[in-house]
């Protein structure tokens, strides 16, 4: 009599086939690279887990890390072609600090504050969960006047509390990853302000104990990967762009791919000779 019960079974199986699928063609690849999978189908790190459990591990971990990495990088895609000098002062500094005889990596973060500033600039300006995830009261509470009964579902709006001109200045709702950095006292260039080292300085990685434990690796894969773009392209609009409206794209549960069209070109004519050289001295096979 219970159809929700048969939807969740028919949703779980639906979802473990798909999730088993994608764990069954990484731990059988003819050549594995070290990953999750392999090391949970070979017992290194699985503990008492059941062969499902493994399965949905590794599948949720996807789950989470994909369409929010992915929309986070279609953002820094729109926003350098929209920005332009934004884009330019990236590049200066990595001209800078990486020159162009070789990619970056991470031990060029520290100075590559920038950079940083511009991962997180992406994340305020464009929460992937504009509404973030519904979280219920622990306790009763009071809110400016409201009571909040313990146990009510609670929907944190993330992108007005990104936009707030109390916490970001007048300019809350513009690209501006200057914000995040101030002069350094030591040297003449720039450091990330200090209360942001070990901040997010954003509310888009949720609240409480349910916030996102996948941060960390967000927060480097993004910087790597912004790095990276960066200082291989230059990126341009094909079209005339305009910033969205202000509520443009927060219209979902889940901030969206934004649409528009961009062209990409080789910074430096050694680019292509670099990344491969780097992909051959690496463990990384591509087909
Ligand atoms: C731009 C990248 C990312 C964003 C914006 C993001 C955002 C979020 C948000 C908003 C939540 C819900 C937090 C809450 O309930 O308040 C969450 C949960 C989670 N995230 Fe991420 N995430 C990102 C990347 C990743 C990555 C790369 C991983 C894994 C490597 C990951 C793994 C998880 C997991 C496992 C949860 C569930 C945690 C729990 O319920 O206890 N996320 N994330």
């Amino acid at each position: 009599m219970a159809k929700w019960k048969r939807n969740a079974k028919r949703d779980f199986q639906q979802t473990a086939s798909v999730y088993e699928s994608y764990y069954n063609l990484t731990v059988n690849s003819s050549n594995p690279q070290p990953n999750l999978c392999v090391s949970l189908a070979e017992n290194e790190v699985a503990g008492e887990l059941t062969a499902v459990e493994k399965v949905w591990v590794t599948g949720a971990i996807s789950a989470a890390s994909l369409d929010t990495t992915t929309v986070t990088l279609s953002y820094f895609l729109y926003a350098m072609s929209l920005y332009p000098k934004v884009q330019e002062r990236a590049q200066n500094l990595l001209d800078e600090v990486v020159g162009r005889s070789r990619m970056p990596n991470f031990d060029d973060m520290k100075q590559l504050p920038y950079i940083r500033a511009i991962v997180k600039e992406v994340l305020r300006w464009q929460p992937v969960t504009p509404l973030a995830i519904p979280h219920a009261a622990m306790e009763d509470d009071w809110y400016e006047g409201y009571f909040i009964p313990k146990g009510t579902i609670v929907f944190p709006n993330v992108w007005s509390m990104n936009r707030d001109q109390e916490t970001y200045g007048p300019d809350a709702d513009q690209f501006s990853p200057e914000r995040f950095i101030q002069k350094s006292e030591t040297g003449n260039g720039f450091v990330l302000c200090p209360e942001f080292e070990n901040n997010d300085g954003h509310f888009s990685y949720g609240f409480g104990r349910r916030v996102c434990v996948g941060r960390h690796v967000a927060e480097n894969s993004l910087f790597i990967t912004a790095c990276t773009i960066l200082w291989a392209l230059h990126i341009e609009p094909k079209a005339v762009t305009t910033p969205m409206s202000k509520h443009g794209a927060a219209q979902d549960i889940l901030n969206s791919t934004p649409d528009f069209d961009c062209h990409f070109s080789l910074r430096f004519p050694e680019v292509e000779d670099i990344l491969q050289d780097t992909l051959a001295g690496s463990n990384v096979s591509v087909s």
